[in-house]
């Protein structure tokens, strides 16, 4: 983030607090989740959806799609598994009880993710997913017309998927670590050796590992001289394309990312806000945000992700507090992009993280 970014920061704990009833129930699977009901809305049917995520015999990621039977609207459409919330019911218990429902499994695993709002002609709906990686009994159809377990970024075997489930299929894709470079700190050369020791400790460690190898690499070192900047970016492409899974984003400067080749762009809260600002024509981008304002900005110009923060203090901003865990989550819990915490994270929050809503954990001096 540049000192310009720092401009909303505190506004994140302070938006929080104003965060609904429904969003605070919504935002997480600790012990105080899930302990009121959504806010009831006229025009909003809220919905409970699980992403049921396995990994197969060959150690790759899969997750559960399933059929609408005949009789409902979008019959022979595909979606993830799910329902209505009930009068009274959380959103956690929704699931559960849709889950029992659908699939007959009970669910001892769920983590908050993304939460979704799409207009059909037959009602607004208000999704809340939740990753699901762990449950009793044996996945059976009760109530679909079949399944199909399909790998993340690869061209889906059925179709049609109801519509509003395609950012879902996106965010699918990105991994659970976004590693930030500091040079400023470690000097070029020393960066681009802990990143090639990350990266090859990663693929060693975890070859057959689902998650293990997949990561994000953001260029940030904004204060470093153009030249060096270059050959920054340049050796963490070059290091990216040894390892399958890790895809470079480049921080407020679209014109080196082409020329480096990167994968994407990473618009700091600045650019986000700017008047003119527009999505950066990248395949994958990101946006630093520290506040709701900035969060639903980011997903206005349909960026990939965002990174939220700081939520501990870190050094980096030595001025701010952080937001704190629960205050994260709310934010989270409102968003419909997959976010990264950011600040003060090291390798062992990101359970942490992802029980309060994250996509994952963005470090900067606690990763290699
Ligand atoms: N379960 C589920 N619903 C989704 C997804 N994506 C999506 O747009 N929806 C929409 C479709 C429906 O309008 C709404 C869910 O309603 P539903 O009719 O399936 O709910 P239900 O299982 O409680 O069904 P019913 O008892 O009312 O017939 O949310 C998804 O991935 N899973």
């Amino acid at each position: 983030m540049s000192s310009t970014d720092s401009s909303n920061r505190g506004a994140a704990a302070q938006e929080a607090t104003q965060a609904t009833d429904a969003a605070t129930d919504a935002a997480t699977n600790s012990p105080a989740a899930g302990t009121t009901t959504p806010t009831p809305s006229a025009d909003i049917v809220e919905v409970a959806a699980a992403v049921i995520l396995r990994t197969n015999s060959a150690g790759a990621r899969e997750f559960l799609l399933a059929q609408r039977p005949p009789g409902k609207v979008y019959a022979g459409y595909w979606e993830f598994p799910g329902g209505k919330v009930e009068p009274g019911e959380t959103m956690r218990q929704a699931l559960d009880r849709e889950l029992v429902e659908e699939l007959g499994i009970e669910v001892t695993q769920a983590t908050p993710w993304l939460t979704r709002e799409f207009v059909y002609p037959h009602a607004t709906v208000r999704i809340r997913f939740f990753r699901v990686e762990a449950w009793r009994g044996g996945i059976a159809p009760i109530e679909h017309s079949g399944f199909a377990w399909l790998t993340p970024g690869a061209p889906s075997p059925v179709e049609p998927i109801l519509p509003a489930n395609g950012p879902i299929l996106r965010a699918l894709e990105l991994p659970a670590r976004l590693l930030i470079t500091n040079a400023a700190e470690n000097s070029v050369d020393g960066e681009l050796a802990r990143l090639a020791r990350a990266l090859g400790d990663r693929s060693a460690a975890t070859a057959s590992a689902h998650e293990g190898r997949a990561c994000l690499v953001q260029v940030r070192d904004k204060e470093l001289p153009a030249a060096e900047r270059q050959r920054l970016a340049a050796g963490v492409v070059a290091l990216a394309r040894q390892h399958s899974g890790v895809r470079v984003l480049i921080n407020d400067d679209a014109a080196l990312a082409r020329s480096v080749g990167a994968d994407g762009a990473h618009l700091p809260a600045a650019r986000l806000l700017a008047k003119d600002a527009v999505r950066p024509d990248f395949p994958l981008v990101g946006a630093s945000c520290h506040s709701a304002a900035e969060l639903a900005r980011a997903a206005e110009l349909g960026c990939d992700f965002a990174v939220l923060g700081p939520v501990l203090p870190t050094p980096t901003h030595s001025e701010a507090a952080g937001c704190g865990w629960e205050a994260f989550a709310q934010l989270a819990a409102r968003s419909p992009l997959p976010i990264y915490a950011l600040g003060g994270m090291r390798e062992e929050m990101l359970a942490t993280a992802c029980a309060h809503g994250a996509q994952g954990i963005a470090l900067m001096r606690g990763w290699g």
